[in-house]
């Protein structure tokens, strides 16, 4: 087991006990060809949603702070890494997580067979839509560290130094899925377990790119599945990370997220699982018989392309030509889809309310309120949107499509 010291930090400038700025003045800008393979890799990556991105004006415009996050509502404490410009963005006091913590233990982290050593069990029943827990990172930096005079392990090891000594003993028995001929034992173990989240940048020339790299020590824990039970939830304001069920889960169930977006192949997906994390994956998905693979491909690549070959809902109100289920059939066939593959993460709620939605505008009372309910029920975490629904459900007629797609084809809407 490695040791939770950590060596040396970057040369740092203490301004005051919160916060130290870094030094820029050996910083130099990379080489050209660098550049322009990171602003490629950049530009094309669609989650970091950054098509100018250009790494010399973002490295020439970088000014970084070292500062820790406390919380009014807990004891913990969040080490960050953030240009400044971002740092002052923070507010003074961070408020609590939007939903409460759950009551009672949700989940246990112990041994999983051939998932490489832990993972995370749920302790209780947990309905769709369930908190399973609530978190703050203990650590946050850019995913991309515009200062060339350190090594991007100097900066973690910096953050480290700046929490309690317990929590840097959980971080450095995080998985490291690296080899030591990659990365060094603290580098390695961010990029296991860092989860992506979206911070606020200011509106400058060169902004700081919104993804940052944070840790989460129980939340790290859970496993990959191609068919995921759970997934994150990054509520900026509170800088916390919900893991909600996506459906039940129960009592001694694994409980797993997806680290890639599963639509692709199984063979697509397990050369990516193996590049990225090394690991060959045992997921139950991954697991199915060989003569299920190629169906199971066919449809999650259907689910990529769904919404692109589908009108819009006006579109069908307003098409009498459309059949008057086209719609309704589509969404329920991604929903049985999307049922069958685990897949859930995927959009589920938007076909469901789709669904309710194409009833409401048929005036179908007995369907609308069926699927309006299991809308409801899939997002509980959302108090304001189910309130809204609960609303339509007790009176659909003040459902603001309601009865849409008779009135298109000319009959009384009521
Ligand atoms: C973020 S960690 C997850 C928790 C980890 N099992 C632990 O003990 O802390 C990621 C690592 O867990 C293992 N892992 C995760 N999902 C897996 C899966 N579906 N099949 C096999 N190994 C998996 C891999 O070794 C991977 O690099």
């Amino acid at each position: 087991m490695p040791t939770a010291t950590a060596p040396s930090s970057p040369e740092l400038t203490n301004v005051s006990a919160s916060t130290s700025y870094l030094r820029r003045d050996r910083c130099r800008p990379p080489p050209l060809h660098f550049c322009a393979q990171m602003n490629a890799n950049i530009r094309s990556n669609p989650s970091l949603d950054s098509p100018y991105f250009d790494l010399a004006g973002h490295i020439g415009s970088r000014a970084y702070c070292l500062h820790n996050i406390v919380y009014g509502d807990t004891a913990d404490e969040t080490a960050t890494l953030l240009d400044v410009g971002v740092k002052d963005l923070l507010p003074i006091l961070i408020p609590p997580p939007p939903v409460p913590a759950p009551k009672g233990v949700t989940f246990s982290i112990r041994k999983s067979e051939g998932k490489n050593g832990l993972g995370m069990f749920a302790a209780q029943n947990i309905p769709v839509g369930g908190l399973i827990t609530v978190e703050r990172p203990i650590l946050v930096a850019p995913y991309i560290i515009g200062l060339q005079t350190h090594s991007e392990s100097d900066f973690y090891t910096a953050l480290l130094q700046r929490l309690p000594a317990d929590t840097v003993a959980r971080f450095m028995e995080l998985a490291n899925c690296k080899p030591a001929s990659e990365c060094d034992i603290v580098e390695g173990i961010m990029r296991t377990n860092a989860i992506a989240i979206t911070l606020d940048v200011p509106d400058v020339p060169h902004p700081e790119l919104s993804t940052h790299r944070a840790i989460f020590l129980d939340i790290s824990r859970c496993n990959h599945s191609c068919g995921p039970n759970a997934r994150w939830q990054w509520d900026a304001a509170s800088f916390s990370l919900s893991l909600v069920a996506l459906r039940p889960i129960e009592a001694g169930q694994e409980i797993t997220v997806a680290y890639i977006t599963p639509t692709c192949s199984r063979s697509e997906r397990r050369t990516k699982l193996k590049t990225m994390y090394n690991f060959s994956c045992r997921c139950d998905f991954c697991a199915r018989p060989s003569s299920l693979t190629s169906k199971s491909d066919v449809s999650r690549s259907e689910l990529q392309t769904f919404w692109a070959a589908l009108p819009s809902f006006e579109e069908w109100c307003l098409n009498p030509n459309m059949g008057d289920y086209a719609l309704i059939d589509a969404h329920i066939r991604a929903v049985s889809v999307i049922e069958s593959e685990g897949l859930e993460m995927l959009e589920y709620g938007k076909h469901l309310d789709a669904i309710a939605m194409g009833y409401g505008a048929l005036r179908d009372v007995e369907q609308f309120r069926q699927w309006a309910w299991r809308a409801r029920d899939f997002r509980p975490m959302d108090p304001e949107a189910s309130r809204v629904l609960e609303g339509w459900i007790l009176d659909p007629e003040t459902f603001p499509v309601w009865g849409w797609r008779n009135l298109a084809k000319g009959s009384p809407k009521n």
